[in-house]
């Protein structure tokens, strides 16, 4: 396995940080573990896109030397909020996320941006070797066959910050991966669980948005409501943990107290129950191998009362079965399942299509497509845009 950590546990030196994606739903809870452990972690690096406002108030807390945004325009209202006397290094554009990604003094790199523009920085941090707090699951879908082979090269790390993956790191850490028998992934259902194929030609952006469990970024909300998010999770944990895809399953947990499960050969299950708070995962990543301290409110199990499971309804959110088929496809499928999804996703939140034409420009990109290669980052990125293109077209945009 390509997790072991180079670390010694109980370091005591702070580590130092490269946050990417900083004023966004992961960056935002990160943020609320360093203030909980100013001692452990110095921060090099937050860097946003847009969010001009949040990053500097971010900056002005944290005082790291660099920052970074997506255009001149950001830039240049960045600069204009930060506090007098506090001047770093300002990057810009996408090659900036990159060059902060594998800064020497760096420690490790929390990988937090939104969509297929975080596997860049995320591959650079793996070249050079970092330890990666991996929130952008798209970086995996898209490339998780590389990351392997460039993970055992350099000796980079990928510590996993989606919850489920998290958790499953939690029941597997100290096992040999023959101890293994199954990955349970856990699914919501979304807040669109029990409905019709009829339900769902009505329904808006806002209840797609409205998430039963998670406060979490507008993308990823929306895959949890298609079941789209589940199926980038099966392909995430089928390149992070190396198992056959017909050992990973799905479960739907509508309370999503239980984050994933491990089955073990002697059939004994070890399930990760825990607060539905990303701060949970992030401190777990960050602290690795240490346990942090966190003063989350606990689970009340009592309140709970009952918990409850069944089985994802794949007829009426197809795109779960799409990532599963897109896997044992070919490598290059989930890149244009990945693409058009984003694509229609964007069209979705902005009105221009309905809910259900997501399932349908995913299933038509897949079966318009062949198998091409994907071996290199170049190629991942140039089917990724063509893709993206093509499905724009049939929207007409
Ligand atoms: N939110 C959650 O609870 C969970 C999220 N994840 C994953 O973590 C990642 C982040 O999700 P989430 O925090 O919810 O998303 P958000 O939309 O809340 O935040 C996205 C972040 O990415 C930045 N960003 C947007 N576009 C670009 C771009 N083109 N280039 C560089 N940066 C960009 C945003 O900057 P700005 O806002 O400044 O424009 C923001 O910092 C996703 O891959 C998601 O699937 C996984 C598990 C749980
Ligand atoms: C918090 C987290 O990790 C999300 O990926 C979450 O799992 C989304 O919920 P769904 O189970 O509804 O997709
Ligand atoms: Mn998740």
């Amino acid at each position: 396995m390509t997790y072991i950590s180079p670390l010694t546990p109980h370091q005591q030196e702070a580590r130092k940080l490269v946050i990417l994606g900083s004023t966004g739903s992961i960056g935002c809870s990160t943020i609320k573990v360093l203030a909980e452990h100013p001692n452990r972690f110095e921060v090099l690096a937050l860097a946003g896109a847009r969010n001009a406002r949040r990053l500097a108030e971010q900056a002005a807390a944290l005082r790291p030397p660099f920052l970074a945004v997506l255009t001149d325009e950001v830039a240049a209202e960045l600069k204009a909020l930060l506090p007098a006397g506090y001047t770093p290094a300002i990057l810009v554009g996408p090659q900036a996320y990159v060059d902060l990604a594998r800064m020497p003094e760096a420690d490790i790199v929390l990988a937090a941006q939104v969509g297929a523009a975080g596997l860049p920085p995320a591959f650079a941090a793996a070249k050079a070797g970092k330890i990666i707090a991996l929130a952008n699951k798209e970086a995996l879908v898209l490339a998780g066959h590389l990351f392997r082979q460039v993970c055992h090269e350099t000796g980079a790390v990928i510590l996993p910050v989606d919850s489920e993956h998290n958790a499953l790191f939690q029941g597997m850490w100290g096992h040999d991966s023959k101890d293994i028998r199954r990955l349970v992934i856990t699914a919501s259902g979304g807040p669109f669980r029990g409905k019709s194929l009829e339900d769902l030609r009505q329904v808006t952006r806002e209840q797609a948005l409205a998430h039963p469990n998670w406060s979490m970024g507008a993308k990823i909300s929306i895959d949890s409501a298609t079941l789209m998010n589940k199926g980038l999770e099966v392909i995430e944990a089928f390149h992070l943990f190396g198992l056959p895809l017909e050992n990973i399953d799905v479960v739907v947990h509508p309370q999503s107290v239980i984050h994933s499960i491990v089955e073990y050969v002697d059939r004994s299950m070890l399930a990760h129950m825990g607060p539905t708070d990303m701060m949970l995962p992030i401190a777990y990543a960050l602290g690795w191998p240490d346990r942090l301290p966190l003063s989350l409110e606990p689970l009340d199990l009592v309140a709970l009362g009952q918990i409850s499971f069944e089985a994802p309804a794949m007829d009426i959110f197809p795109c779960l079965r799409y990532a599963f088929d897109a896997l044992r496809a070919g490598q290059s499928f989930p890149v244009v399942l990945n693409a058009a999804n984003e694509i229609a996703v964007d069209a979705f939140l902005g009105g221009r299509i309905a809910f259900l034409d997501i399932p349908a420009l995913v299933e038509r990109a897949l079966e318009a497509h062949t198998d091409t290669d994907v071996t290199s980052l170049d190629a991942i990125l140039a089917l990724d845009s063509t893709t993206r293109a093509t499905v724009r077209s049939w929207i007409g945009n």
